[in-house]
């Protein structure tokens, strides 16, 4: 049977990266998905924003939905001080594989967990069966008409806390406008709008971040 694009994105990763260096695989997954074939990672340049993002939150505890081949899960972790962790949630089995061997090939597996399942019946278990007190940053990466009703199920399940950083991807391309309007209108939240490009292309996109103000 013919491999996948996942499949292959991997496979370039484990020929051409540095085995235990986060930032040769993410180079190197930019290098195939900008020469080879495009893929939804975040990317550098939107990476760029994720890190600074992450670096001014400095979370303990962090949460990605969306894990896709591992990407930003590897961009995250590589970030993250001694002792803190990521939470990243992938429903799809094949997508959770790949990402699975992309962070050990990174050599981040010790500060990330990946959950296999949907967010909506995840984010449920964060507490009792993850473990979970609050979330100091929550990176949103998957369906995009997930964004909302994930965003109002994190609050109803009191992971937020004051000062909790959220960072949507893809504000523009391919668009979350309804999780905007909620955002952008919800006394609970202080937005900023990062304006950028859609990963590995000249098509405008953005990503905007939302502090929770408890
Ligand atoms: O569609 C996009 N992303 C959806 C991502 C979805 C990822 O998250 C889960 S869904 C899930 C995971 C967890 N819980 C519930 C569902 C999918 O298996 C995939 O791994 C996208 C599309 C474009 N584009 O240009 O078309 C660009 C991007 O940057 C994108 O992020
Ligand atoms: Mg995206």
């Amino acid at each position: 049977m013919n491999q996948s694009k996942e499949q292959r994105i991997l496979n370039f990763v484990l020929q051409n990266a540095v085995r235990g260096d986060p930032c040769s695989v993410l180079d190197t997954i930019d290098k195939y998905c900008s020469q080879k074939e495009w893929a939804m990672n975040v990317g550098d340049e939107k990476g760029l924003i994720l890190d600074k993002t992450v670096e001014e939150a400095n979370p303990s505890v962090a949460l990605e939905l969306g894990t896709y081949c591992g990407y930003s899960a590897v961009r995250i972790a590589r970030l993250l001080k001694a002792g803190a962790y990521l939470l990243t949630v992938e429903f799809n089995p094949e997508f959770a594989a790949i990402a699975k061997q992309m962070i050990e090939f990174a050599g981040v597996q010790d500060k990330v967990k990946l959950l296999e399942g949907p967010s909506e019946e995840i984010i449920p278990q964060l507490k009792k069966k993850y473990e979970v007190d609050t979330l100091d940053f929550v990176f949103l990466d998957h369906w995009k008409d997930r964004y909302t009703p994930d965003t109002i199920l994190l609050q109803e399940c009191n992971l937020l806390r004051k000062g909790s950083v959220l960072l949507a991807d893809n504000i523009i391309f391919p668009g979350a406008p309804e999780f905007l309007n909620y955002i952008r209108n919800n006394p609970h939240f202080q937005c900023t709008n990062y304006p950028s490009h859609l990963e590995y292309m000249k098509v405008v996109d953005a990503m905007e971040k939302a502090v929770f103000l408890g």
